[in-house]
């Protein structure tokens, strides 16, 4: 579930050192084979009143971000000063993300495992995983028989759709997003009230995809 906690404006050093994490998560995620090829984006929020948000600028080298390859969007996606360089091609999924209270931060890996298993669940909507320990990993799990649905939407360029429906999906109370959903044969999203739980949410999905993924190697 997402959390309540809401995210402070971040200005001056507090900006650059989330920046900086960022562009470290960025090099840990490409040295982990998780963001290659210029893949994957990151956002961290900036403010709430108004929604402002730092996305990575489109085609960066995720193992090697600085500070100036961050755009800062508002919350119609699009970047709050002129001239800025195009932010990821992917903002509005972050944008939908971090409207929801308690969202700090959205990470976007293009794993092997993320991009194979959406894919053997062909006609599957939804990645079960249960029983695992690790699942303890994902905020609000206490125990390992905890279930985590995460939902496989269909890939699409047309991200402004993929974007809607996943703000459906965040608005569904029946359904609700828990802690990041997948696209097929594309990769993983997940978020966190801050960069550090959202770096944790991937690590726990990437584990947790890569048993999976072995699981039935060994069948
Ligand atoms: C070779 S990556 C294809 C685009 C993508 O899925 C991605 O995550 C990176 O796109 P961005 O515009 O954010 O660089
Ligand atoms: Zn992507």
């Amino acid at each position: 579930m997402l959390s309540s906690a809401s995210s402070p404006t971040l200005t001056g050093a507090a900006l650059d050192a989330a920046l900086d994490d960022l562009s470290a998560t960025g090099a840990d995620f490409h040295r982990r084979g998780w963001s290659l090829g210029t893949s994957s984006n990151y956002s961290v929020l900036v403010g709430r009143d108004p929604l402002e948000l730092m996305v990575t600028v489109s085609g960066k080298d995720k193992g090697r971000l600085g500070r100036g390859d961050y755009v800062r969007v508002g919350a119609d996606g699009r970047p709050v000063e002129a001239g800025a360089p195009p932010s990821s091609a992917e903002t509005m999924l972050h944008v939908v993300l971090a409207r929801q209270p308690g969202v700090g931060a959205v990470l976007h890996t293009h794993s092997p495992a993320a991009t194979l298993l959406s894919d053997h669940y062909a006609g599957q909507s939804v990645l079960r995983l249960e029983g695992y320990e690790m699942l303890k990993g994902l905020s609000g799990h206490s125990t390992h028989q905890a279930t985590e649905l995460t939902p496989i939407f269909e890939n699409t360029q047309d991200i402004p759709s993929l974007a809607l429906k996943v703000e459906e999906r965040l608005n569904d109370a029946d359904h609700p997003l828990q802690h990041g959903f997948l696209i097929r044969k594309h990769g993983l999203y997940a978020w966190g009230a801050d960069i550090a739980e959202a770096r944790r949410h991937i690590e726990v999905f990437e584990f947790l995809m890569e048993c999976e993924l072995r699981k039935l190697s060994l069948a």
